[in-house]
């Protein structure tokens, strides 16, 4: 598990009043997530050192239906070594390492042989990714996940809960899911591309954290829309509004369709502007992402050598 100072949201009891309270001004939040590519609260000289802060929240995934044992694999040996040693060397950076790896659950003996400990191993359980097993086999999965050395499990949501309103249920369905969990970290999946709004990412957003997850998740990265900026804005806003309310602080993952160094450095900067520079550390942010640890690569060796080598050299997995 990432090491941290924080306790664990423990969660609060379900209250309607919460959901019912919830606001979203649609248009100024789109308004304000369109003026942040062009914004610079991270300065340029320190782009080098944000982007190796960028690996180091990277959930480095393989997610696909045709995973091997040996793809996990090279996939784990690019996450204890993300960035070439020259590289790291000339930007006065000592070890790196990714934030963790995410499997499907069946390759996570595979991943725990490979990482050795030296990260936490995520498994994507509760039938990933539509969620739609019955609930006694997403709990069970979530059990085989922990026992196989998974110590982050990212859980996905009841989509229809959402999309009828069953705030009760979701809040149920996901308190059970953080109780199967155990000791190990839970990132809850709120699929917010089949969500319909705004406001139901908010609602889900805050029934999530009361049932004690400690991290809530855009996307499985399947959906036909994936993170974005406007829904950061939002999960972010109600991250803050439970922190005020709970005392806890959640964490924030986008995941989904993150794959240019230019990309994470706007979330981190609306990270740093909206929850502020605790936010900033594994323990507290992840991107989900399988191709953006080559182009943040390919930026560092631009910021090193002053060219760009071909995108293949810095393979992902
Ligand atoms: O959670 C992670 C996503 O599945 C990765 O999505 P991506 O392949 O678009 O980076």
């Amino acid at each position: 598990m990432t090491a941290t100072d924080l306790p664990r949201n423990a969660g609060l009891p379900f209250d309607p009043a919460v959901v019912a309270e919830v606001r979203v001004n649609t248009s100024a939040v789109e308004r304000r997530a369109a003026t942040l590519p062009a914004r610079r609260s991270l300065k340029k000289d320190h782009q080098a050192a944000w982007l190796a802060r960028a690996v180091s929240m990277i959930d480095l995934t393989t997610l696909s239906g045709d995973d091997t044992p040996g793809r996990v694999r090279r996939l784990c040996a690019k996450a204890l070594q993300p960035v070439r040693p020259d590289l790291l060397d000339a930007i006065g950076l000592p070890d790196l390492t990714t934030g963790a790896v995410c499997v499907y659950h069946e390759m996570v003996p595979t991943a725990v042989d490979a990482v050795q400990g030296r990260i936490p191993v995520a498994a994507v359980s509760t039938g990933f990714p539509a969620g739609l097993s019955p609930f006694h086999l997403r709990l069970r999965e979530i059990e085989e996940s922990v026992a196989a050395g998974a110590t982050e499990i990212d859980i996905v949501i009841s989509r229809r809960h959402v999309l009828t309103g069953d705030w009760q249920a979701l809040y149920d369905e996901t308190a059970q899911m953080r109780a199967a969990c155990g000791t190990a970290h839970m990132k809850a999946i709120l699929a917010t591309g089949e969500l319909g709004t705004l406001k139901n990412v908010a609602r889900a957003s805050m029934v999530t954290m009361m049932a004690g997850s400690d991290f809530i998740k855009t996307s499985t990265g399947k959906e036909s829309v994936n993170a974005t900026l406007p829904v950061s804005l939002i999960m972010m806003r109600a991250i803050r509004s439970f922190e005020a309310m709970s005392g806890f602080k959640v964490g924030y993952k986008p995941a989904g369709g993150v794959s240019k160094s230019k990309d994470a450095i706007t979330y981190l900067a609306l990270l740093k502007e909206e929850l502020g520079d605790r936010w900033l550390r594994p323990d507290l942010f992840r991107f989900g992402a399988s191709s953006l640890l080559g182009d943040i690569e390919r930026q560092l060796e631009h910021h090193v050598t002053g060219r760009y080598s071909a995108g293949h050299r810095h393979p992902a997995g």
